[in-house]
């Protein structure tokens, strides 16, 4: 079966560096993906790269088959890449439910412009309280989102993301900044995400315990280029791999490696 999204030797220059370099992969579809590599590695370069916001020294990167080379980021977001929102994207002064029921209104716009006005609004009010549930914020709903811990304005970000109803969802380091409490609670709600079975997902992170329990799949970054891709399993025996951590070559992230 042809991948949902793949890359054509993806490489970006800055100046004289070589940010992302000739980088060729594939993405199943409704498959778990996670990234992971050092501190500048590229990845986030990389995850820009395929959601528009860089557009690529040499390669392309593929959706359903299709040259993503002339879309900008909003117009691969229509078609079903979603990349998580930054919380500064958010209004903060509304309440987590209206930022969550704007994002559903954005993506629902045409779908209900026939209903009359209360209807649509109803059927968008019990989306976002369905996402919010999803992302276990329901408790939150009506607070102003400048009132949310960091670890509940990630979530929020996932649920904003979530409305978008893309087909792909790029998670660019969910669980980044947060306490240990609030860690466990974001990795199950991507692993529900996962589990409801609609969903690709790319994902960076650092947690190298929680990715492999949680990814289908591993690719490693390193120095902007491909070093692995493979199950969990045969990253954590992938000889290369191996000898970049044992060589001290990777960050202290990434050094916790059960
Ligand atoms: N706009 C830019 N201009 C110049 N250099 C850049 C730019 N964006 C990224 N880089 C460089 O490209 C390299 C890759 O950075 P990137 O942020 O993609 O790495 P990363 O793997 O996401 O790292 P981290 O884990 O620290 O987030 C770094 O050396 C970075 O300094």
């Amino acid at each position: 079966m042809e991948p949902i999204l793949y890359t054509d030797n993806l490489t970006i220059r800055f100046g004289g560096h070589t940010a992302v370099d000739g980088v060729n992969f594939q993405m199943p579809e409704k498959h778990l993906k996670s990234i992971i590599g050092p501190n500048g590695a590229g990845k986030t370069t990389f995850f820009n790269l395929i959601s528009g916001e860089l557009k690529p020294t040499t390669g392309d990167v593929y959706f359903k088959g299709q040259s993503l080379a002339q879309k900008s980021a909003i117009e691969r977001t229509r078609m079903g890449l979603g990349r998580s929102f930054q919380i500064t994207n958010v209004f903060p002064n509304l309440t987590v439910l209206e930022n969550v029921r704007l994002a559903v209104q954005s993506k629902e716009r045409i779908r209900y412009q026939l209903f009359r006005h209360y209807k649509s609004y109803q059927a968008i009010t019990d989306k976002a309280e369905e996402l919010l549930a999803l992302v276990l914020l329901d408790n939150k709903r009506d607070a102003l989102t400048t009132m949310l811990s960091h670890g509940e304005k990630r979530k929020l970000e996932i649920a904003m993301l979530l409305a978008l109803d893309t087909e792909i969802l790029l998670l660019d380091e969910p669980t980044a900044g947060m306490s240990l409490e609030e860690v466990p609670t974001i990795l199950e709600i991507i692993r529900s995400i996962k589990q409801q079975g609609d969903k690709t997902i790319l994902l960076i992170e650092h947690k190298m315990d929680m990715i492999l329990d949680l990814s289908d799949s591993i690719m490693v970054l390193f120095n902007g280029q491909l070093l692995a891709d493979g199950s969990p399993e045969e990253i954590m025996n992938n000889d290369t791999v191996q000898h970049a951590y044992l060589g001290g070559l990777y960050d202290d992230h990434l050094t916790d490696i059960k």
